[in-house]
């Protein structure tokens, strides 16, 4: 029996429960027309290709079925069967979905907008240790968003500064230190002595502050490597690692979940390189694919931008924010990170667009503070206490003169 694309086409077909369901935006070439275009998404990213091709028995049973089109919205829906997919395995997923597809000549921009996870795959992947609980289980972050600075310059700083800037951060009353996405371990500021010398200022922090503090330390790296820093990272007493997602991969990404629940460690996920992907509206995977394979993968917190008041192209965040908090087969939540071009006085509009179950982040924004990182932690923190309790910052800084300085240099518009 021989099958060909236009097998792969069924407008008739109702997904199964176990069917992994995609919805993608596509244009098809000049030379097909919106049926044929959908049949070869479905057969190129299943078990199809250009040609006839002559089966028998049960291959068909991994095909996938472009069951629905809306030419108006450019949209498609293709239903993979569950069989296609090896479980737990989130590279072999994703080539199937967004694989040969990206390319092939058949539609000239294809986009993967979303998918439906079945329970039988969102099983087969760990998801997160902690989610959101991370703010009240490790962190004393309580009902308001969790708190973290990544010291600026990015990169450069020798670890005595890093860490100096960390103590100033802790003690101006943020809750996490970050390494910044490029900073892993360099010449001026090695791994290992850049943890030890981070921790020793966050314990003097802590027993100063009295509240709880810690450190996102970046362990991205090649290979075993990376999971060396994870178990390094574990032996010196710190609580969470952070991971740039996309530029490691979601197989490293899978194997640090593991490392990781030895360990109880948190995963803080850097998405660094996703605007590759995602920034161009017409093609590429978006970021609520992204996020919904992080939280699969098993991350704890992830970066989804800042509802448009930072300093980077965010998409539709609240929704994305609202599926990595949503139930998804009892798959445990992810903490949504607003960073890039926050300073405290966007803090109020922030949570008023995204509420305080989240983390938020600023570098430029405490360490470009006209008085220092000390100065620029307490205004940050202090923006943040009021907004969570529904103040304005112009009204919190009535009684924060680190915050009535901040507003003075930032006043409360966006970074360009
Ligand atoms: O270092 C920063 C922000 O620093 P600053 O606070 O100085 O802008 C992060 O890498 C960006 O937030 C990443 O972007 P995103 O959060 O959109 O992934
Ligand atoms: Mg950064």
């Amino acid at each position: 029996m021989g099958i060909t694309y236009e097998d792969f086409l069924d407008l008739e077909y109702d997904p199964l429960d176990d069917d992994l369901v995609c919805e993608f935006y596509i244009e098809p070439a000049d030379r097909m027309d919106w049926e044929a275009a959908a049949s070869r998404v479905a057969s190129e990213s299943s078990n199809g290709t250009w040609a006839e091709l002559q089966v028998e028995g049960s291959v068909r049973d991994l095909s996938a079925t472009a069951f629905s089109i809306d030419e108006e919205a450019g949209h498609i829906e293709v239903a993979y069967p569950d069989a296609l997919f090896e479980p737990g395995s989130m590279p072999q997923v994703l080539s199937c979905i967004a694989g040969n597809i990206m390319g092939m000549k058949a539609v000239d921009r294809i986009r993967l907008l979303d998918c439906e996870w079945p329970v039988t795959l969102v099983e087969s992947f760990p998801g997160p240790q902690y989610g959101s609980a991370v703010k009240s289980e490790i962190l004393d972050a309580g009902d308001r968003p969790a708190t973290a600075t990544v010291p600026k310059p990015k990169v450069g700083l020798t670890t005595d500064q890093h860490a100096t800037v960390g103590y100033e951060a802790w003690t101006g009353g943020v809750d996490l230190l970050k390494d910044d996405e490029n900073l892993t371990d360099q010449s001026f500021n090695p791994f290992e002595d850049r943890l030890t010398e981070s921790l020793a200022q966050r314990d003097r922090a802590e027993d100063e502050t009295g509240e709880t503090k810690s450190y996102l330390l970046n362990v991205t790296a090649p290979g075993s490597e990376m999971l060396e820093r994870v178990d390094m990272a574990a032996e010196h007493g710190c609580e969470f690692v952070m991971v740039d997602v996309v530029t490691t991969g979601w197989a490293a990404v899978q194997q640090v979940r593991e490392r990781c629940e030895r360990h109880g460690l948190a995963i803080h996920a850097h998405r660094a390189m996703h605007a590759a992907f995602d920034r161009v509206p017409d093609h590429g995977v978006s970021m609520r694919v992204i996020a919904q394979i992080a939280r699969l993968c098993g991350v704890d917190h992830i970066h989804t931008g800042t509802a448009g008041l930072g300093k980077l192209e965010n998409e539709d965040t609240e929704g994305i924010n609202d599926w990595l908090q949503g139930e998804c087969h009892g798959l445990t939540d992810v903490l949504p990170v607003a960073s890039g071009g926050l300073h405290p006085g966007l803090l109020d509009q922030l949570l008023d667009e995204l509420g305080a179950n989240i983390a938020v982040q600023a570098g430029g924004g405490i360490h470009g503070h006209p008085d220092g990182t000390h100065a620029g932690a307490i205004a940050f923190r202090h923006a943040v206490d009021a907004a969570a309790q529904g103040h304005s910052v112009e009204d919190a800084a009535t009684d924060c003169p680190e915050l009535e300085r901040a507003l003075e240099k930032w006043g409360t518009e966006t970074p360009r």
